[in-house]
């Protein structure tokens, strides 16, 4: 009899045996659909040694249903989901879970249905019809998707097919995605870039793990640099994947993409419809996807002719995910490349120190752009101290900032101003009793938001109509707003340059690609003078009529003293700069900031990035902190704040006596409530040379909890709330 062992898709069981039925074959990697008491789970064949499970004797068994039409994961995926489950702390299955599509797309190609509008219109409709024919003007989805966009029931839509509203279209699954072209639109690259590109350009016709460091001023051109790469990947009919920090820069990259390409790239993110997941994801498998541009889940797709990965923006700490596997896309994506035998470049115009600190050690290559493609000179940096240039009672904008936004108004160029707060305040309060609004599920003050005119928690996404009257006192008219969020400053623009055209950029604005397309094209277009924005503005964007740059506070990152809050000030700071002069017209920024002496913002200033790093490298070395030591958090939460306490203290009673390792707290975490869990926190600082993940597991894996406690392993954390 054969048996084959399983990884099945259930945290709780792991790994079970099975028979493989007469007539079956599998092979590791195989995807396999298996009973589990009267139901049926997913599984994926493994090497039997590397996994270890129950002895159960052949007469046990099972046998499993059926193997699913599609190619085993490779013995190099295999690898490298068991190398993150185990860096990670995470369950294997929750791992290899990020390697599979959709179960649609395990179970064929094959056509789908998806509907769209007829454009059909009766005279009456019911206000339910007539909201979702507004709605779905232009789409084309499954109703389930179509009754989200247009929030009316399936039901509605149902009834709107059979109206002859709506009509089906048959989408085939495995029609092929065009080709990209490599000679399509070839730039002329600068020395620089060229020395660059062919060092990569080497690096992927070798096809060895070979990782490189891509350190390149804003609007050096690291784009069009690594395009090349990218360029002789298609020729050689290697796949290339392109991780982003967050969807909302995905269109600005599409863009390039086609100019230089002719065509697209195939996207993967949490936004695309189920068809495109389909397609995308069996286009992938069979190697018909070129190139693959996605956010973090797409580092753990099955590949069939992975050639090279790219991470832009490599600095950013969206690449962590924070839920779910804690892994961090831009670590693994070189552990992928090591596996697949493959290059891989981290760019940025302001590296994290860990990567500087590795191409240091010589692990990585470091490849420098030094200059701003064609002849662009950085921006002059100034500083705006604002104890001494006092904005106007009740404003935030320093008088010599206002007169630079109205020089440029006046010579048709563009200004940006940042800060990074969402919202119009992050505070509200009762003038009268002093109640502030506060959310009842987490540690947070409630955000005003003007324009839905509601208070939010931007933690837990709670949400309540700003009242008239205080609820604690019930005085009417009382409520004041501290302090500004970029719906305040842009109120503030408004105010002061009444004829400035303003766009509002925060992820409540441009919340999908057609908002983010619009704006980049009215931005272009020079239909836009003043940009207020968040982090979502800092980067990769290139507007060559912005020529000043105002960070509206360069303090509030500071606060809170996260391990990282200076590189990452350093990093926001420079990179909105970056925005400014970026054609022919030299930039300006303006850091407002009450400690121009605090040595991130003096370095910022005297443009001295090398001193930054330098001073910020040997305060790590000092502390012990990444990169020199490691950090792991352990996060014990639970409804019940006694119990989560109660955990988080059995867990500090049976830490580990390690000379190579300090056990701080537990205590309760900054953020003490979220989503309506107490939440309680040890950090572990250990040295390199402690095994820290086998330590972690013997330390925690025999310890039992209370069912409603949940204990999180955090390894090289970037959130320290
Ligand atoms: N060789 C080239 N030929 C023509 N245009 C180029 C070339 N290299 C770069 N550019 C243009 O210069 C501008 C800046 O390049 P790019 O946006 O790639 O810079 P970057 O290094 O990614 O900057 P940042 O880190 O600030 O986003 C872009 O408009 C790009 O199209
Ligand atoms: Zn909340």
């Amino acid at each position: 009899m054969k048996r084959v062992r399983l990884l099945v898709f259930n945290a709780a069981l792991g790994v079970l045996d099975y028979r493989v039925p007469e007539g079956s074959e599998v092979e590791p990697g195989s995807i396999v659909i298996a009973p589990l008491g009267p139901r049926q789970v997913l599984g994926i064949a493994w090497e039997p040694e590397r996994l270890s499970t129950g002895e159960v004797p052949d007469s046990k068994l099972r046998p499993f249903l059926e193997v699913l039409p599609v190619p085993p994961l490779d013995a190099k995926l295999r690898r490298l989901i068991e190398w993150t489950a185990d860096y990670y702390c995470a369950p294997l299955s929750s791992v290899a879970r990020m390697a599979l599509g959709s179960m649609a797309a395990l179970r064929g190609g094959g056509t789908t249905t998806e509907y769209r509008l007829t454009g059909e219109e009766p005279a009456r409709l019911t206000p339910q019809r007539a909201a979702a024919l507004d709605a779905l003007q232009g789409e084309q989805a499954s109703i389930r998707e179509l009754a989200e966009l247009a929030s009316v029931s399936e039901g509605v839509l149902r009834g709107m097919v059979g109206a002859g509203l709506l009509e089906a279209v048959s989408v085939d699954l495995d029609r092929p995605y065009p080709p990209a072209d490599p000679d399509f639109a070839v730039p002329d690259l600068s020395d620089d870039q060229r020395r660059a590109a062919d060092t990569f350009v080497e690096a992927v016709r070798e096809g060895k793990f070979a990782p490189f460091l891509l350190d390149g001023v804003t609007g050096s051109g690291k784009t069009e640099t690594y395009f090349e790469a990218v360029a002789e990947a298609i020729t050689l009919g290697k796949q290339v994947l392109v991780l982003l920090p967050e969807i909302a820069l995905t269109e600005n990259f599409l863009r390039r993409f086609e100019q230089r390409f002719g065509v697209p790239p195939v996207q993967w993110h949490s936004s695309l419809k189920s068809s495109e997941r389909r397609r995308a994801w069996r286009a992938i498998v069979s190697g018909n996807a070129q190139v693959v541009v996605g956010a973090r889940s797409a580092l753990f797709l099955p590949y069939a002719r992975f050639g090279l990965v790219i991470v832009d923006e490599a600095h950013e700490i969206s690449f962590k995910q924070d839920d779910g596997v804690r892994y961090n896309a831009r670590d693994v994506a070189v552990i992928r490349a090591r596996f697949e035998q493959a290059p891989v470049i981290l760019a940025s115009a302001t590296p994290a120190l860990e990567s500087m600190q590795l191409a240091e050690a010589g692990v990585y290559r470091k490849i420098d752009l030094p200059a701003r493609f064609g002849g662009a000179q950085l921006p002059a940096i100034d500083i705006v101290d604002l104890r001494k240039e006092v904005p106007e009672r009740g404003r935030w904008l320093a008088p010599r900032l206002v007169d630079q936004m109205k020089a440029r108004l006046a010579r048709g160029e563009q200004s940006l101003l940042f800060l990074n707060r969402r919202g119009y305040a992050p505070l509200t309060l009762c003038r009268n009793c002093g109640h502030r609004f506060q959310c009842p599920h987490c540690t947070a003050w409630l955000v005003e938001h003007r324009f839905s005119q509601r208070l939010a928690c931007h933690h837990c996404g709670y949400e309540v109509p700003v009242p008239n009257t205080c609820p604690e006192c019930g005085t009417g008219d009382c409520l004041v707003a501290c302090g500004p969020g970029v719906e305040r400053i842009a109120d503030e623009v408004a105010e002061i340059l009444p004829e400035a055209r303003t766009a509002l950029i925060t992820s409540d604005t441009m919340n999908s690609p057609e908002a983010i397309a619009e704006f980049v094209a009215k931005a272009e277009g020079r239909a836009i003078d003043v940009i207020v924005g968040t982090q979502l503005v800092t980067k990769g964007y290139h507007f060559p009529e912005l020529t000043l740059v105002g960070v509206v506070d360069a303090d509030l990152g500071l606060e809170g003293g996260d391990l990282r809050a200076a590189e990452r000030t350093y990093q926001q700071v420079a990179q909105v700069a970056g925005r400014a002069g970026r054609g022919e017209k030299p930039g300006e920024v303006l850091i407002q900031t009450r400690h121009p002496e605090a040595p991130v913002i003096a370095a910022l200033a005297a443009g001295d990035r090398d001193a930054f790093y330098d001073a910020e490298t040997e305060a790590r070395r000092d502390a012990g902190a990444p990169p020199f030591g490691r950090w792991a958090a352990i996060i014990v939460s639970s409804e019940d704040m006694a119990e989560a306490r109660d955990a988080a203290r059995a867990i500090g009673g049976t830490a580990p006596d390690n000379p190579d390792m300090l056990v701080l707290g537990p205590a309760p975490a900054p953020l003490a409530l979220l989503r309506g869990r107490h939440r309680f926190r040890l950090l572990i600082n250990a040295r390199r040379s402690a095994e820290l993940q086998k330590v972690l597991r013997q330390w925690l894996d025999p310890l039992q909890f209370p069912r409603g406690v949940r204990v999180h392993i955090d390894v090289d954390p970037y959130s320290f709330v």
